[in-house]
């Protein structure tokens, strides 16, 4: 059998698998490290990974077709509706990561569940109605590092886990009792919140304290009372023998050696300059929403001798640098995302580069983190912009890329004037859309098993070069974004269908593309209308219907300061149409990818 046979077999197992529409014989799955089928991670030919997320897959999860990929490593099948008991996962022993978080599995996991399956690093079962004990097999996976049970009905004990192995872990909300083993009291103490009865570190101690007799209460005080003096006797002569306070730079020092995390020196020590140049954005914010409108500052801190800390760079050609280069440009703050700050840093050689530090990441390893840039480093589009470096730690990342002369299609449209700024034309403002369609097309062909293939799509991720052609930025991070973060933050999760399903689809950036088509048109700022959580409220486009049913003129809707020839009136009235299509509540209604862009671009 051949794995596209073998995965249509198991796509046949499942129920509601219209998600996986291109999984048919016209193409295989993998080519080489390109993945043709939506959902599969490639490599060499053979399909390495399954993440079937959020398609509203129903039914039970077929492990015989599975047992016959012999490359599979991962398995997510994460937000749909599987239910019964948990798949006889040992089956698949050569699996390092499965993830099965926010289904409706349930009953008892039984206790040989994962035996064999010494590669297993990542477990996630969270949200779902798993119950009974926490299966004892976990314990003999040498690798096992991650660890999530949140938000089901486990009981008894937790196990006790060797120390050192666990490096993320919650059984929050569930129903466990007992002492919490001694090689899990490093964890902080939210991990375990919401357990019937949970004792010992790091929540309170499980011995109730013996009952003292009053003949052993009078010598403890004492004693208490002695130990009390002595600590006194030893504050005042510290304090006595105290030196003058630390200078202004020691304390900046020290307080940053207290706050950063134990990493390399070098690293520590490039954080703590980013950290200062941070600390001077106030100043260079306001200029950042021009960019360029000023001479850029150089934090003078950055003189000193830069810590050198490589970047991984993601295209062979580009001329290299490295931290301590980046620190030693002549820098100015762009602005702060939801995600970090974006700092520009013109470099001694001329590149003009903008870092952006990304502090909400979620928890993927070095090694996944480095795969999905290397998959994005791949990409190559003329409307998007190319990743061209990263660097990596594991509480923040680092991301490198050219910088963009025009800046952002969002200053161009709602940024100030005063300083000469034309307004971006008809003809500027479509040919805007057709590349962004184009882009996103791109990346829907390119990343076709991320849900979002975009995920963040609006006027300040799309960048306007030297003639104004655009350039989407920050694109393809929902898989290595913080996932409540994400929810929060990330312009898909604001898309009707979130807020009334709680799933993203892939119609999702179909819908990022409409709203923006509709502030193109009409020179509103979209987030006035999209408040996450608050659906009842007016969007973009149901505003945008309801002053073209109400007003005489439907060409009031269109910004006043665009300059346009009246033979293009009909034109805009089309693009229009089209983003209002792309904004369709009901998602089966809205045009997929391919349909909007040949739209927008005809
Ligand atoms: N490569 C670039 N060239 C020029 N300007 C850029 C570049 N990357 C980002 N910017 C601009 O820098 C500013 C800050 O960017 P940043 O990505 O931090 O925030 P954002 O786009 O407003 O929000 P988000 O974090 O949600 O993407 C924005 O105005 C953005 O358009």
């Amino acid at each position: 059998e051949s794995e596209a046979d073998i995965l249509i077999k198991f796509k046949e197992s499942l129920k509601n698998s219209g998600a996986l529409s291109n999984w048919n014989n016209q193409k295989p799955p993998c080519s080489g490290d390109q993945e043709n089928w939506v959902g599969i991670f490639c490599e060499a030919g053979a399909v390495w990974g399954l993440q079937l997320q959020n398609m509203g897959l129903e039914g039970t999860i077929d492990l015989d077709s599975l047992t016959k990929l012999p490359h599979l490593r991962t398995m997510s099948f994460m937000f749909n509706n599987f239910d019964g008991p948990i798949p006889e996962l040992a089956r698949l022993s050569g699996l390092k990561t499965v993830y099965l978080s926010n289904n409706m599995f349930s009953g008892e996991i039984p206790p040989e569940t994962f035996i064999g399956m010494t590669g297993l690093k990542k477990l996630h079962l969270a949200n779902n109605k798993f119950s009974g004990q926490i299966p004892i097999s976990l314990l003999d996976l040498p690798k096992l590092m991650e660890l999530m049970l949140e938000n089901n009905e486990f009981e008894g004990e937790i196990p006790q886990f060797p120390p050192d192995r666990i490096k993320r872990l919650n059984v929050s909300n569930n129903r466990l009792v007992g002492e919490i083993p001694h090689s899990l009291s490093n964890f902080t103490t939210s991990i375990f919140d919401g357990n019937t009865d949970l004792c010992g570190a790091p929540l309170k101690s499980c011995t109730t304290p013996n009952k003292l007799s009053p003949g052993t209460i009078i010598p403890v005080a004492i004693l208490v009372a002695a130990a009390l003096a002595a600590l006194v006797v030893v504050v005042v002569i510290l304090r006595k023998r105290q030196q003058a306070p630390l200078g202004p730079g020691e304390a900046a020092a020290a307080s940053a050696s207290a706050t950063a995390p134990a990493y390399g020196k070098a690293e520590q020590k490039a954080y703590v300059e980013l950290d200062k140049m941070e600390q001077g954005r106030a100043a260079a914010t306001s200029r950042a929403v021009a960019p360029g409108t000023t001479s850029p500052e150089k934090p003078s801190h950055a003189k000193k001798s830069e810590p050198n800390v490589k970047i991984t760079f993601l295209k062979e050609e580009r001329d290299k640098f490295d931290m301590s280069d980046l620190l030693r440009a002549s820098a100015e703050v762009l602005g702060s995302g939801v995600f970090g700050s974006t700092y520009k840093a013109a470099l001694g050689d001329g590149q003009m580069m903008v870092v952006k530090r990304f502090k909400h990441m979620n928890n993927v390893n070095k090694e996944e983190f480095h795969e999905h840039m290397r998959r994005l480093g791949r990409l190559s589009h003329p409307n998007l912009l190319p990743i061209v470096g990263f660097y990596y730690r594991k509480e923040e990342k680092l991301l490198v890329a050219d910088f963009v002369e025009n800046g952002s299609l969002a200053v161009q449209l709602h940024g100030n004037r005063s300083r000469g700024r034309p307004c971006p034309n008809w003809p500027t403002r479509l040919k805007i859309i057709k590349g962004v369609a184009k882009g996103l097309l791109y990346l829907y062909n390119e990343l076709p098993s991320l849900t979002a293939p975009n995920g963040h799509l609006k006027s300040s991720n799309v960048l306007l070069d030297r003639s104004f052609n655009p350039v989407l930025t920050d694109y393809g991070l929902v898989p290595v974004v913080n996932q409540e973060h994400a929810q929060e933050h990330m312009i898909c999760y604001k898309s009707t269908e979130y807020k009334q399903t709680g799933r993203i689809t892939k119609k999702t950036d179909v819908w990022t593309l409409g709203i923006l088509i509709l502030e193109v048109l009409t020179g509103r700022f979209p987030s006035n209308f999209l408040q996450q959580g608050r659906s009842n409220d007016t969007d973009m486009a149901t505003w945008v219907e309801s002053v073209i049913r109400d007003e005489a003129s439907n060409m009031d809707i269109f910004d006043a300061n665009m300059e346009r020839a009246k033979q293009c009136e009909s034109e805009m009235m089309k693009l229009l149409k089209i983003g209002l299509d792309c904004c369709q509540a009901d998602v089966d209604s809205r045009p997929d990818i391919k349909e909007a862009d040949e739209d927008s671009g005809g």
